[in-house]
């Protein structure tokens, strides 16, 4: 039935409902990232960065087990279904997540990206059945590259519009990043809507095409019996089957081949996974590897970006004019010449200091500095006391540090955060744009094994050149654009080459599981490294993920190596491969008279 939905001419309205769908889940994911600072002022404390990160940790963990489950039962219960759980589960979660920034609660706020974890990976994996059903054959991968462009505008449009919302939409009893997420709790009601339009389409879809397979099967039967009872010569039935194609060629050219196929039948179990080759434990390793540098290297990219490019760290011969000044009470307000900021050589007039893209210098230690007496400043602490400053304990939400001792840093460090947020929307920008065309190529080439080795050399290529090099980081990241879109255009359309049509859910719940193990592993393993190399994230953590692009270069080769035994399935156009074309043996007489 699968590959049936897939010359009907509604599919194509199917993706784009599909696709709306899935807005409302990569808006809303990131979220967080794009409120940090709004939800930083609106909520400070000492563990903001903790409960902050929480955000992100409590969607993954759960989803390294539950997507297996949740594909499982796309199977069992069918995609459309699910869709409409998922998009459900979603919906509930982000209400909770609003209504926890509204109440200023973090339980509520986190419990609410739990029930969304719930739905989001789930909503991937039972849309990709659906894409699969609906588009298996020749245009599988235009019909991802599309869907994974529209849903990765979702994260574009959430990165500019939820901080808009969040500074201009304060009402009084809702503060703006709560607004922001009831705005995102609004687009998860749209992706709901569009969800249960799916279902009915889905429906009416399967009733027709089972109805046709009927009539088919009657007519041959009824033809059968005609013939046999004519004499049963073969010149006799050769004619009953040239009535067949007289009476229903256009149906039959879409179901002769399928009409055992109805895959809706069949018994699915979870011990299925037991026979999934070996080509789909090298795609899930590949996407553990390869996504494990792309995703997290873009929730760490704002920070890798401020220390290799736009604030970079002062050499020590870089020092403040007066080091002592914020100690001995003098602390300058809005000054022009503020007590941090770096004159260089003094007598000479000469600066030691790089000055543009590299971070002001502040004051080395301070002795019971305190704001009274000061007008226009609001400081956290009643006194300040350290003594060696780290840029650690400089803390640009309070007005101690951004509006006195180290206005000239947190001013610099504001501008270097908007230059980095920007130059690292790059990537998802390429991959909004390029995804489509990528997809409609992969559908007309094949070669998705050799691009799912090619993609990590490039990777591969970017990560060095982030860790070891300190040009601009603009053709890097252009290459991590590019080479995510070229993965992610092969990936995701080879599992259902790589699986049993009835397993199709599962297999993608089972690959999405596989990821988020990298997706909740890898940032951890980043910020310790990041520890462990003095709070810097360079080279150690590009180190980090060119070992990932390298290890995916490797599985890429013994993806190309395993495609070839088993017929080159992955690197066929149709998906198919040599052996299949072999399988299914010399046509028959009863297809040639
Ligand atoms: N139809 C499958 C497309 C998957 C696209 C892929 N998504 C994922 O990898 C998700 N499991 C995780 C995305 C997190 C944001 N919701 C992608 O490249 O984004």
């Amino acid at each position: 039935m699968a590959s049936q939905k897939s010359q009907l001419t509604v599919r194509w309205l199917v993706l784009l409902l599909a696709c709306i769908m899935m807005i409302g889940n990569y808006y809303c994911y990131d979220n967080p990232a794009s409120l940090h600072n709004s939800m930083q002022t609106l909520m400070p404390s000492t563990n903001f960065e903790t409960y902050y990160s929480l955000l992100y940790t409590v969607y993954s963990i759960p989803n390294i087990v539950l997507p297996f489950f949740g594909g499982f039962f796309v199977d069992k219960l069918g995609a459309p279904i699910c869709l409409i759980i998922f998009s459900s589960l979603i919906l509930a979660g982000q209400i909770v997540f609003a209504f926890g920034a509204s109440v200023e609660s973090w339980p509520f706020m986190l419990m609410g990206r739990v029930i969304f974890g719930l739905g989001g990976e789930n909503l991937t994996v039972a849309q990709s059945a659906v894409l699969a059903q609906w588009f298996v054959g020749k245009e599988l991968a235009l019909a991802f590259g599309i869907n994974l462009s529209i849903s990765r505008l979702g994260s574009v449009i959430n990165n500019y519009v939820s901080p808009a919302v969040a500074d201009d939409l304060a009402f009084s009893d809702f503060n703006g990043v709560s607004m922001a997420l009831w705005v995102g709790a609004l687009i998860c009601g749209g992706s709901l809507f569009t969800a249960f339009m799916i279902v009915p389409i889905d429906k009416a879809a399967t009733k027709r095409l089972k109805d046709t397979t009927k009539f088919n099967d009657d007519l041959t039967s009824s033809l059968l019996e005609d013939g046999e009872d004519g004499g049963g010569n073969n010149r006799s039935k050769a004619s009953s089957f040239d009535g067949i194609r007289a009476v229903s060629a256009e149906r039959m050219s879409t179901s002769a081949m399928l009409l055992h196929e109805d895959i809706d039948e069949e018994e699915i179990r979870l011990t299925d996974v037991k026979n999934f080759g070996v080509i789909f434990w090298l795609l899930s390793l590949s996407c553990l590897v390869v996504y494990g540098c792309v995703l997290p290297f873009n929730s760490f990219a704002s920070g890798i970006l401020s220390e290799r490019n736009y604030f970079k760290a002062p050499s020590s011969s870089c020092v403040l004019m007066n080091p002592g000044e914020c100690s001995s009470g003098l602390l300058a307000v809005n000054a022009t010449k503020n007590p941090a900021r770096d004159d260089g050589d003094f007598s000479e007039g000469v600066s030691n200091c790089p000055g543009d893209d590299f971070a002001p210098v502040f004051p080395t230690s301070l002795d019971s500095v305190t704001c009274n007496g000061v007008s226009g400043l609001s400081c956290d602490k009643s006194s300040y006391t350290f003594s060696t400053v780290t840029s650690s304990d400089i803390d640009c939400d309070d007005d101690f540090w951004s509006k006195g001792c180290a206005k000239n840093y947190c001013d610099a460090y504001s501008d270097a955060t908007k230059t980095s947020d920007s130059v690292m929307s790059i990537p998802y920008f390429i991959s909004a744009g390029l995804s489509p065309l990528l997809g409609f190529l992969v559908d007309r080439i094949g070669y998705r094994a050799v691009v799912a080795s090619l993609a990590p050399c490039m990777l591969v290529w970017v990560h060095l050149t982030l860790g070891f090099e300190s040009g601009s980081p603009i053709a890097p990241l252009i290459g991590q654009g590019v080479a995510y879109s070229l993965f992610a255009a092969v990936l995701w359309p080879s599992v259902p080459f790589s699986v049993e049509a009835k397993s199709v859910g599962t297999a993608y719940g089972l690959i999405t599981a596989i990821q988020n193990f990298g997706l909740a592993v890898f940032p951890l393993i980043v910020s310790q490294l990041k520890s462990a190399n003095g709070g810097l994230y360079l080279p150690n953590c590009e180190v980090f993920f060119t070992g990932c692009a390298a290890a995916g270069v490797l599985v890429g080769a013994l993806l190309n190596i395993f495609d070839a035994r088993r017929g080159g399935k992955l690197n066929s156009i149709d998906g198919k491969g040599r052996k299949e074309v072999a399988d299914r043996g010399p046509p028959t007489p009863l297809m040639t008279t």
